[in-house]
């Protein structure tokens, strides 16, 4: 088995104002539109980027000011997923359905592998989501450890 693990870590601050990705599936988008709604006044101090139909509900139904990328089976997941591996974004707030299957569950599954992969905050429900935003590291500069890429390159090449 290949257990491949990059050679060492390096350290990454997350901004004050934190970009924020707001995702729901389907079944739990009524969820996630009763939670923003809950946290608007704080959401609308950072920078929110969305899947495509999550963004525009949070839009249209709460005026939010959201990023609308893909929608997810559209590639959206992905698109979340590469600001996580290019260090774009903060944190993920991703209310996926763990009753319905998704036509596109390989971009979920590797949208929540790069999450965890660089240490990125993830809530998957309103109670984690709730823990999330009532953090004191939501509006202060915070220090993590990612992988350090350049050592992971250099031990291959
Ligand atoms: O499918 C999604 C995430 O996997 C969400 O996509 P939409 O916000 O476009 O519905």
């Amino acid at each position: 088995m290949n257990d491949a693990r990059p050679p060492r870590q390096a350290q990454r601050t997350l901004p004050a104002q934190k970009r924020i990705a707001l995702i729901a599936h389907d079944g739990k988008k009524s969820e996630m539109l009763e939670w923003a709604e809950r946290w608007q006044e704080t959401l609308q101090k950072h920078r929110l980027v969305g899947t495509g139909t999550t963004a525009g509900r949070l839009k249209s139904q709460l005026g939010l000011e959201v990023e609308g990328l893909m929608s997810g089976p559209l590639g959206g997941d992905q698109q979340i997923g590469a600001r996580i591996a290019e260090q774009t974004l903060d944190i993920l707030v991703f209310f996926w359905d763990p009753f319905a299957p998704q036509p596109h569950d390989p971009d979920v599954k590797a949208l929540l592998r790069l999450a965890a992969l660089w240490n990125v905050p993830v809530a998957c429900n309103a109670a984690s989501a709730d823990f999330l935003l009532s953090s004191p590291y939501l509006s202060a500069s915070y220090d993590l450890s990612i992988p350090d890429a350049n050592a992971w390159a250099n031990a291959r090449i």
